[in-house]
């Protein structure tokens, strides 16, 4: 037996720790606990192994702690996730112990009770049990052998019990558990203790992942034909027995049953009714690449295996029908309701729950299942895949059939259906037994991705948002685990679900910022993504209308094969894109001006043909700079070395000229965008004491409330890091705006990510190409990037759209290309000053930010850092600085920062592994010198 086992703990310090096991057990990948320093820590096993530590002084040997408590009987971490966790650990130069911390979200079980659920080996024993009695090699005494069995009955359907919970229905105490889960009959895991029931509501799920065959055919749908996008039934179960199951389809036009006076108790008789399980036999699943029936069609997609079929009577086909109708799920509070009016009894859920063919989950109150009916009929409009997308889709699904690791890049320009692709590609993963995976950059910020794909996989889905408890954290992972939920769709740590047999991943607007983690290990999402395939050896997507120059330069070395979809779908054409001279508007008009005169006309006449505008103002607030007049001081942040933003209080009393040398109305302050600071505004400039205070630059809260003055008729809404604090914030906003409630809206970037408004014909741009002169060399490719996604919103329904950008640099190649919708020409442009200039992706970057809480050692270990790297002369590498961040502190913490380029990695590699022992060495505090690799924000 192995005596010792390597633990990586969540600590700034590069190594792993030997502790001795003593009576203990444990394997690579689990969790224990382990004494440190005095406290008491959890750790990662990494090895397991026999050889003592061996003291540097035999005089005196060491001593080695023993483990405490293994709290794992399995690896939580795969070998694939172990593996990925090394990887990061050396690439983004981080500890491993943080890096697997981060990988594993179950850190809060600590003071856990343990529940116990049947396993796969359980589940065989049982049947056979059943069949031929029981075992006769057992040591158990017979009354033990029947309180096995009577354990195993009691968990068949599968839901995790208490052990007490157990003992008192079954008679076997938590020895006999143990035991069985030794012999793998039962798995064992650590749940939270208590819940605050307040925040904890109950949903009943749809068991479709148990082989039960019964999926919801489609939220409105016609009911035949095979279709692309939207749940379609899918192989499940067992090969053996070959029955197609058509599924439970709803009526097409049944109103949004959470709607007072929506599904009366006759339409869900109805809808109960209209219920059908269609019988057939079935061929082969999907032979052959997809895509190439001369319609364009999926072929044998509609192949279902199910292993048996549940007899239902109708009140149980009812529930079930209301629960295929929402998308699988629904709050137990809003079923209820619906199920009264229809006249089931309140009992048959129960009857469901017990023969396992529904579960019961709890979920913080916040997360809104409710509305998803709603979304689920909208989203549910089904498209067939057009030919671009049906040759993307053909693609996507031949890589997976050949297997193996294959990196694509989804070039798709906006509206062109990149959405339904995924859906289909998802679809035809789970049709072949494989699970998938789906990055976005953040869930609340566009909610229509995720509730596509709880609409078309229902209680297959995943959801991980940043917005879930560590308990939901903790429970989600474990029903991934368990093979429950095969679609994760999630923000970049869902990079490290415990998916197993994963065939696709999915990383949708692969070139945003929010996928690069901003603390150790400060990874990229997008490019975790496509090691893990690699590890796992299956397909992967890069999707993007402007793709990262990285990835781009990928696809043109071809590294990543790349699909092209170039039009939008049913040949809508793309947006007009005009530019306004705001130096001539100056001229003509004498006055400087947010909005121009062209800009106020088009709102004007888009919302007199009932349309709808949308008006980008990419700074929250009022005002983003006040400046003292006579002194020409800014006001600055206590904090931090950037200027405060007004933010205008809604109290009365706001005067219309101006807001220069007056109070402000009450509630107003000036703000810190970067640590939170706020203060009253004051009456005079702190540093003369003149009145002269000047309010510069608009954001949005003044855009919206400019554009109410000008268009007192219109409907105003405004979608900023204010107004939008939530995702159901931000689900109400769209819902306002998808209805038509909301006519004119302005906002930050935010209304630039993925939202498909098919009214929106119009789309004003201001002050966008201020970001041209952020001192980053990304900085043109942001802007790109902004234009041509806030363009992409307009024009997506019936009617063309039309864009207005005013710029004070129309020259500036950013506006030539962008208004040519012209990424490929963007790209080869900046890609030349990339080359010219010797940065990525044309070299490898990471920057080292030294930071402090004084100037003084900043100075000094930023120094002293830069006559290191001087002195060793690391060949190929060229080292920058050190100078002052361009934010020189933040949060009271000074800032310094040296950039290395490097031609290739293994340059920059060689750097980094001699520089963080030197560190060590110099005792230059490691939290101190922050390495990011392939930095993404260099401010
Ligand atoms: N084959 C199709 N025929 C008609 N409409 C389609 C088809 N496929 C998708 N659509 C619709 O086209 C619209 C745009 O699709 P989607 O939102 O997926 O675009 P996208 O490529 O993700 O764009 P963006 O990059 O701007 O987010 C949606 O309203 C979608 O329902
Ligand atoms: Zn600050």
């Amino acid at each position: 037996m192995p005596r010792f086992v390597d633990v990586a703990l969540p600590i700034p310090l590069d190594r792993a720790f030997t502790y001795g096991l003593g009576e203990l057990e444990a394997c690579v990948g689990a969790r224990v606990l382990v004494p440190f320093s005095g406290q008491k820590l959890m750790g990662i096993v990494v090895r397991v192994h026999d050889e003592a530590p061996v003291a540097d002084d035999p005089s005196k040997p060491i001593e080695i702690k023993r483990v405490e408590q293994v709290l794992d009987d399995e690896a939580l971490l795969s070998d694939e996730l172990m593996e990925l966790g090394r990887w990061i650990a050396a690439y983004y130069c981080a500890p491993l112990g943080e890096t697997l911390r981060g990988m594993v979200p179950l850190m809060a079980e600590v003071k856990r009770h343990f529940v116990y659920r049947i396993g796969e080996r359980g589940r065989a024993v049982l049947y056979e049990g059943a069949a031929k009695g029981s075992s006769l090699r057992s040591k158990l005494s017979a009354d033990d052998q029947n309180r096995e069995y009577a354990a195993l009955n009691y968990l068949e359907a599968g839901d995790a019990v208490k052990a007490a919970t157990i003992r008192s229905a079954t008679g076997a105490n938590k020895a006999l558990l143990d035991g069985m889960v030794k012999k793998k009959w039962l798995v064992r895991e650590a749940v939270a203790e208590s819940r605050d029931a307040r925040r904890v509501e109950m949903v009943a799920v749809l068991r479709d992942s148990q082989g039960l065959g019964i999926r919801e055919q489609g939220l409105g749908g016609e009911g035949s034909g095979p279709r692309v996008q939207g749940p379609g039934p899918r192989a499940q179960g067992s090969e053996g027995d070959s029955v197609a199951v058509r599924g439970i389809e709803p009526e097409p036009e049944v109103p949004d049953a959470g709607h007072p006076d929506g599904a009366g108790a006759g339409e869900n008789v109805d809808r109960v009714s209209g219920l059908e399980f269609r019988v057939s036999g079935l061929g082969p699943v999907s032979e052959g690449p997809v895509g190439q029936t001369p319609d364009g069609q999926i072929p044998a997609e509609l192949s279902v295996a199910a292993r048996r079929l549940p007899k239902l009577n109708e009140n149980q086909l009812a529930v079930m029908a209301e629960l295929a109708g929402c998308g699988g799920r629904e709050l137990v509070r809003e079923l209820r309701v619906r199920l009264e009016r229809a006249g089931v009894p309140e009992s048959t859920l129960g009857t469901l729950v017990k023969r396992g063919l529904v579960r019961l989950e709890e979920v913080a109150q916040s997360f809104s299942v409710s509305g998803l009916g709603a979304h689920g009929r909208r989203f549910a409009h089904e498209h067939r895949l057009n030919e671009a997308q049906t040759a993307a889709l053909a693609t996507i699904v031949a890589a997976m059939d050949k297997g193996g690791f294959a990196p694509h890049l989804l070039f798709g320009v906006t509206g062109s259906g990149k959405t339904a692709v995924y859906i289909a590609a998802i679809q035809q993963a789970l049709d072949r037994g494989r699970s998938a995976l789906l990055l976005v950059p953040e869930i609340g910020l566009t909610p229509g991705t995720a509730m596509h794909m709880v609409a078309a996989f229902g209680g297959e889905v995943a959801l991980l948002h940043s917005q879930l408890t560590p308990d939901k954290r903790a429970e989600q992972w474990h029903r991934i685990r368990r093979g429950e939920a095969r679609v994760v769709i999630g923000t970049r740590s869902a990079v490290f679900s415990p998916l197993t047999n994963l065939g696709l991943i999915l990383v949708d607007e692969e070139h945003d910022g929010a996928y690069k983690q901003e603390e150790t290990p400060r990874y990229h999402g997008r490019d975790v993504a496509v090691m893990r395939a690699k590890l796992a050896g299956c397909a992967v997507v890069l999707g993007s209308a402007t793709p990262s120059l990285e990835s781009w330069h990928n696809a043109e070395r071809g590294r990543y094969a790349r699909i092209d979809m170039l039009e939008r779908v049913s040949n809508r054409p793309m947006p007009a894109v005009e530019l306004v001279d705001m130096r001539e508007e100056f001229r003509a008009t004498g006055q400087e001006q947010i909005f121009s005169r062209k800009l106020l006309e088009e709102t004007q006449a888009t919302l007199d043909r009932g349309e709808q505008a949308i008006i980008l103002l990419n700074r929250r607030g009022y005002s983003f700079v006040v400046m003292c007049r006579k002194c020409g001081e800014k006001m600055e942040c206590e904090n931090c070395a950037i200027s405060l933003t007004y933010h205008k209080g809604q109290g009365s009393g706001i005067r219309e000229q101006g807001l220069e040398g007056d109070v402000a109305p009450p509630g107003s302050r000036l703000e810190c965008h970067y640590c939170g600071f706020k203060v009253g505004v004051p009456k005079a400039c702190p540093h003369c004491t003149s009145e002269h205070l000047y309010f510069l630059g608009a954001g949005s809260q003044q855009g919206e409330e400019r554009l109410a003055g000008l268009f007192p008729g219109a409907r105003i809404g405004r979608m900023d890091r204010d107004t939008v604090r939530t995702r159901g914030d931000m689900e109400r906003l769209l819902e306002r705006l998808h209805s038509g409630e909301i006519n004119l809206l302005v906002g930050t970037q935010m209304i630039a990510k993925g939202h498909d408004i098919h009214g929106v014909t119009f789309v004003g741009v201001v002050g966008a190409d201020f970001a041209l002169g952020l001192p980053d060399f990304r900085s043109a490719e942001r802007v790109f990037q902004l234009l041509t996604q806030v363009s992409g919103r307009a024009g997506r329904g019936d009617l063309p759209g039309k864009v207005l950008v005013q710029t004070y640099q129309p020259a500036h190649y950013v506006h030539e290309f962008s208004q040519r919708h012209d990424f490929v020409g963007f790209a080869a442009r900046e890609m030349y000053f990339r080359r010219a200039m010797k940065y990525p992706p044309l070299s490898v970057l990471a920057n080292v930010l030294v930071q402090g809480e004084t100037l003084e050692e900043v100075l000094g270990w930023s120094a002293r850092i830069g006559r290191w790297l001087e002195r060793k002369k690391f060949p190929g590498v060229r080292v920058l600085g050190p100078a002052p961040a361009p934010i020189s502190r933040i949060k009271r913490i000074y800032r310094y920062h040296l950039l290395l380029k490097a031609e290739q990695r293994s340059r920059l590699g060689v750097l980094l592994k001699e520089f963080v022992p030197w560190l060590e060495a110099e005792e230059i505090p490691r939290r101190n010198v922050v390495v990011d690799v392939d930095a993404v924000h260099l401010m």
